[in-house]
């Protein structure tokens, strides 16, 4: 079969998921649609998986619904789970079974997270400096696997593990790609970890690094600790332009990437398969925000900033900088009022 031609036409998979997911990705799907204008045809399928869904139906993602994801060429997600006290949803069986299944199961082995400050953006840095960085997290390895287990459970003598799991193929592949996002950058390199407490992982990643580094002579790398890391994400947020990292880690410095560079309802992601066996799926960093959903009190910009993702990865750079133009625009004017949800898709869509 011939491949399709994304330049033309999109088919695009779109999962709301729950709570402001579901605010955030029509005002997301509107921009898409309207930055695209004539130039090129979408359609869209919208997939109800989520913990609504699951509550109402009792179904996750079933072999077919995988099946049928994969047949797009590429996913939109909101945000999925709902509120964390709920017995029903227990053990994350929503972030497992959807989220981190579709990862893992499309092998989004790149998760990629670009922070900056956008102009005009109020960032609480006391000296924000020049942030423009990318977080290369690993996507379907670490302590997410599932690699653990319980005994005793709910004894005084019960014990819990969670193994984190590190391959040299899944390391090495990750560690390959966050070098050429380097080379296209400012050619600097950090690896964040723990290798002083971590020392098995620690060590599979830093020689891993090592190796790649030396097929890349102009590319400068240096290594912190995940802790310190935090430090310099505050104090000093210039200094980083590629941050490679584990699934962990890499979760936990983009949220506080985003609250840096004006707040987690600005910062986008994209699941990557590099290798386009798979759709890659799109996301903002944020989750479903229960205390705020249902009131368009969301930031749809995140979602919005996702599709830029998106189509840069398709191969459609002009819309995507349409996009990015029109935030950047609407971002700098946001003095005033806090606006709703879709005042907010749009104001940028005004500006497109
Ligand atoms: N990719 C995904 O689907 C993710 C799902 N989750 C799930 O989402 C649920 C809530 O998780 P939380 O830990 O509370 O994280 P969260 O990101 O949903 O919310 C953290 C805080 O940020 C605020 N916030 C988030 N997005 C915002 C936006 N666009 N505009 C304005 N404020 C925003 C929320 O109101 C909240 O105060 C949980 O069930 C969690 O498992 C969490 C992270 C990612
Ligand atoms: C909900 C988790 C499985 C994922 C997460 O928080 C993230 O990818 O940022
Ligand atoms: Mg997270």
């Amino acid at each position: 079969m011939e491949p399709r031609d994304v330049t033309r036409s999109i088919d695009l998979a779109v999962i709301p998921g729950d709570g402001i997911g579901r605010e955030v990705v029509p005002e997301a799907v509107e921009t898409l649609r309207a930055a695209l204008g004539a130039d090129a045809a979408i359609t869209t399928t919208n997939y109800p998986f989520g913990a609504t869904h699951y509550l109402e139906s009792g179904e996750i993602l079933s072999d077919d619904d995988l099946a049928a994801l994969a047949a797009h060429d590429a996913i939109l997600l909101g945000a999925v789970g709902g509120d964390p006290r709920d017995p029903r949803l227990a053990g994350g069986i929503i972030e497992r079974g959807l989220l981190l299944r579709l990862r893992f199961a499309f092998d989004h082995y790149v998760n990629l997270r670009p922070t900056r400050v956008f102009p005009g953006v109020v960032s609480p840095l006391v000296r924000p400096g020049d942030v423009d960085f990318v977080v290369v997290r690993e996507g379907t390895e670490g302590p997410y696997v599932g690699n653990g287990g319980a005994i005793r459970i709910g004894t005084p003598a019960e014990i819990a593990t969670e193994v984190s799991l590190n391959t040299a193929y899944g390391v090495e592949r990750l560690v390959r790609y966050a070098f050429e996002v380097a080379e296209r950058r400012r050619k600097r390199l950090t690896l964040v970890h723990k290798t002083n407490v971590l020392t098995n992982a620690g060590a599979l990643w830093t020689r891993l690094v090592r190796a790649e580094a030396e097929r890349h002579p102009d590319v400068e790398w240096d290594y912190l600790h995940v802790d310190a890391a935090t430090i310099f994400l505050v104090t000093d947020p210039a200094r980083f332009d590629v941050i490679v990292t584990d699934n962990l880690f890499g979760d936990i410095l983009t949220d506080l990437a985003g609250a840096i560079s004006g707040g987690i309802g600005l910062a986008a992601s994209g699941n990557i398969n590099p290798d386009g066996a798979f759709p890659s799926m799109f996301e903002p960093v944020h989750g479903s925000a229960p205390d705020i959903a249902g009131q368009q009190k969301a930031d749809p910009t995140a979602a919005i900033l996702s599709t830029v993702l998106l189509l840069d990865h398709l191969g459609m750079p002009e819309p995507a900088r349409r996009i990015e133009a029109a935030v950047a625009t609407d971002l700098a004017d946001r003095a005033g009022a806090p606006r709703s949800t879709g005042d907010v898709g749009d104001a940028i869509r005004s500006r497109l």
